[in-house]
């Protein structure tokens, strides 16, 4: 007998935590009449919190570390992981998480900044950066990415197309990038012959080595790839721009990935703020390092922690702050009521959801009165950087895209077995002296060695062989069953990607590419190429590394939906198993922000929907369960009729909100059912609900609604209180007791 088949729905963080509260109860009570166990498992960032320090909480505190667990089961044929956005956190999200848990009565230990020679605290600094930044992702992605708008999605955006800003011939918006000493100036790369171990060293200029890793594995066929961002040039390049950005009258806005890149993009962040607000720290930098003032946090960390310091001293600070901001030219805004800028937090803009934004928006973003400016938008390194420029320039001559004719640009994304960039982290490293930094392979050959300088950023990535071949197979399937043009993103310029180049081209050749119009072309080109395309209304798959994957999966649905949020985006796992994420957006803290304040939850659930419908497509493929496939099929009319009758949120009080969307999916995929003939019993099991839930439509309708517009108090950000949160994303008895029914 084979056993119940099982779905694996993440608990995670902000918004999609909340809308589960509601839509859970739905899935499981559907996903059980076919016999299909809906299991959840903790991965949000206090459950990861939690699960780090079993020995300093209470027996009835502790918990499993789910996502050890789900990592381990990813790489397995039985996964079919359900998995929603998470927060990254950045250190000052790790902090206030932690001390919302200590205030429960979590007896966390503080995160230690500096550990200095103690071993103790190293140690816990250590189990806290396993949950810091991208935590989640990369261990759950033992596939690679596919991600794109379905069909009625597309064709919902086309008949009701979103607003998209107007722009402007003489928008002073550009992206600004480094023009060498950046990663990209630097990289070299080798596909390894022998499998092995590589050692990283940083030896001095006296000749003495400093182990930096001494060992990391390594598969035969593999690349990999290192590179320095060197300090000193990021800093003069930040310099000029300041200068430069204030003689345009433009706003000065950065853009990073400080979340996914934890360990190299927090210190970009870092010298960014320091030449921004040079004159004021270099005056203070004795008292800022008493209080332990890090700039790599942002400035944000420095008005956190003034408060110990005597009043006639704060004052002086924020005076010379001050006089630093007219100095320099206005800051891009995160929100400009609290007088949040764009250098305040590393997580608070994060590259790829921000720079469509600013698309999106005529290539403005906001200035402290709150209103639109064009902007110079920071990306110091070249890797990826003129992509966005290439949109800008396209935007300049063609004006806005156009959603109701614009073609889609779907994804195939090179991300399993931690691929590229993204799983670089425990090979990256700030350099403590001048000197050389030396990679050497188990027979002592050198592999490849920098020169650097201390401050520089260097790291290592890795992208193993089987990857590459199950991305290449990916692409040329999506190809061939879209019958559409499919375009591999890479540079022939840059190290990685030329060993990339050479590898797609043998793949090739294992794959039947007859009247297929596969290219290789470099970002720039693709886009260029990709975005002609889409303004005559023709689709173009984009097949790209990690970093592109990530970009272009917010750029382009952000464009042509409005949103990411509508995204399929699922992940074949290697192993056979499948990992279906929900939209291609994150958790949405201004969501959270809403909810609090007025009992109004504007999250889109639409891309677990499409996840959960993959899901449980894959369950009846997989075990030949039968009413699985029914119940997809259903939940794919309910989703196209949610997207045909405007059913999704809103986004103000009194209008439909989250739990309004999910009541109308559970009403349209219980008549779904009712209306087919394939199973009987699960006909007449659901004709009683479509009943139940059509006849009370405007009641329930009216109970959701009814409980919008004051604030909610769901006992903790991070670690909200469950029974709370669940009351306040259930407030229709009516609906409550229909579900009820169904079991
Ligand atoms: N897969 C993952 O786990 C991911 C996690 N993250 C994490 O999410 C957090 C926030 O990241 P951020 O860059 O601000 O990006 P978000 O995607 O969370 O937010 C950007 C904006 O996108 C819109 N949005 C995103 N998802 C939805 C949805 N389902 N329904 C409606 N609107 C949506 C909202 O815009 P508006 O309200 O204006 O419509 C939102 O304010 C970070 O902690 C980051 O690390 C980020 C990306 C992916
Ligand atoms: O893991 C993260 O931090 C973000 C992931 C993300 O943005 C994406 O995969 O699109
Ligand atoms: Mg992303």
């Amino acid at each position: 007998m084979s056993e119940t088949p099982k779905i694996i729905y993440t608990l995670t963080d902000e918004a999609p935590f909340l809308a589960t509260q509601s839509l859970l109860p739905i899935v499981k009570a559907f996903a059980g009449t076919a016999g299909i166990g809906v299991e959840t498992r903790d991965i949000s960032l206090a459950g990861r919190i939690l699960s780090q320090f079993p020995e300093s909480l209470r027996e009835d505190q502790r918990i499993p570390d789910d996502l050890a667990e789900l990592g381990e089961l990813a790489t397995t044929p039985a996964a079919n992981i359900i998995k929603l956005p998470n927060i990254s956190a950045s250190v000052p999200q790790l902090n206030a998480a932690i001390k919302e848990l200590q205030a429960q009565g979590y007896a966390l230990p503080d995160y230690p900044d500096e550990p200095h020679g103690d071993v103790e605290l190293w140690n816990i600094k250590a189990r806290y950066d396993k949950v810091k930044g991208s935590a989640v992702n990369p261990v759950l992605r033992e596939g690679n990415s596919d991600r794109r708008a379905p069909a009625s999605v597309k064709s919902y955006a086309r008949k009701h197309p979103h607003r998209m800003g107007a722009w402007s011939k003489d928008s002073k918006t550009r992206v600004a990038h480094m023009d060498g000493g950046d990663f990209y100036g630097s990289e070299k790369s080798a596909t390894l012959d022998k499998a092995g171990a590589l050692k990283i060293e940083l030896i001095g200029k006296d000749g003495a080595s400093t182990v930096l890793k001494e060992k990391v594995a390594v598969k035969v066929g593999e690349i990999v790839d290192a590179a320095v961002m060197s300090r000193a040039a990021l800093a003069r390049f930040v310099d000029a721009e300041i200068a430069r950005v204030k003689d345009e009258g433009a706003l000065f806005s950065l853009h990073l990935k400080a979340t996914m890149m934890k360990v190299s993009d927090p210190i970009m962040f870092g010298v960014v703020v320091g030449e921004f607000y040079k004159d004021a720290l270099a005056r203070h930098a004795d008292a800022l390092k008493q209080i332990g003032f890090d700039r790599n946090n942002g400035i944000g960390d420095l008005y956190a922690r003034l408060g110990t310091l005597p009043q006639a001293q704060q004052d002086a600070i924020k005076a010379d702050i001050a006089a630093e901001y007219a100095k320099r030219p206005p800051l891009a805004m995160v929100n400009s009521d609290k007088g949040i800028t764009n250098l305040h937090v590393p997580s608070d803009v994060i590259v790829d959801a921000s720079m469509p934004a600013m698309i999106r928006d005529s290539g403005k973003m906001w200035n402290a009165k709150g209103e639109l400016q064009d902007t110079v938008a920071l990306i110091p390194d070249r890797s990826y950087a003129g992509i966005y420029q290439a949109v800008i320039e396209d935007c300049k001559a063609h004006g806005a895209f156009n959603p109701a004719t614009m073609g889609s640009v779907p994804n195939v994304g090179l991300m399993a077995q931690k691929a590229e960039e993204y799983g670089s982290h425990d090979k990256t490293f700030q350099v403590e002296s001048d000197g050389t930094v030396r990679v050497t392979d188990q027979d002592g050959r050198v592999v490849f060695e920098h020169a650097v300088e201390a401050g520089d950023i260097w790291r290592m990535c890795q992208a193993k062989d089987a990857p590459i071949q199950d991305w290449v197979k990916l692409a040329v399937t999506r190809a061939r069953l879209s019958n559409t043009p499919a375009v591999f993103w890479l540079d022939a310029e840059r190290a990685h990607d030329a060993q990339v180049i050479a590898k797609v081209e043998r793949y090739l050749k294992d794959h039947d590419t007859a009247g297929l119009d596969i290219r290789i072309l470099s970002p720039e080109d693709a886009m260029a190429f990709s975005l002609s395309r889409i303004r005559q209304g023709e689709d173009t798959i984009s097949v790209t590394g990690n970093v592109l994957r990530d970009y272009l999966t917010d750029l382009f649905p952000i464009m042509e939906l409005g949103t990411s949020a509508k995204m399929l985006s699922i992940v074949p796992l290697m192993a056979g198993g499948g990992l279906f994420e929900t939209g291609a957006g994150g958790s949405a803290p201004k969501h959270v922000q809403q909810f609090v304040e007025e009992n109004y939850l504007r999250w889109d659930s639409l891309g677990e929907f499409l996840a959960l419908q993959a899901s449980l497509e894959f369950v009846g493929d997989k075990t030949g369960n039968a009413k699985a496939k029914v119940l997809a099929k259903a939940l794919d009319r309910a989703n196209g009729q949610i997207l045909d009758n405007n059913r999704s949120p809103a986004r103000k009080v009194g209008e439909l909100d989250n739990r309004g969307s999910h009541f109308y999916l559970a009403l349209y995929w219980a008549q779904a059912l009712a209306a087919q003939d394939e199973d009987a019993e699960l006909k007449a099991k659901f004709a009683p609900l479509a009943r139940a839930l059509a006849d009370n439509e405007a009641a329930i309708v009216g109970e959701l609604n009814g409980a919008q517009g004051k604030p909610v108090d769901i006992g903790g950000y991070y670690h909200p209180d469950l029974a709370r949160v669940s009351e306040a994303m259930r407030p229709s008895a009516t609906f409550n007791a229909a579900m009820n029914e169904l079991k």
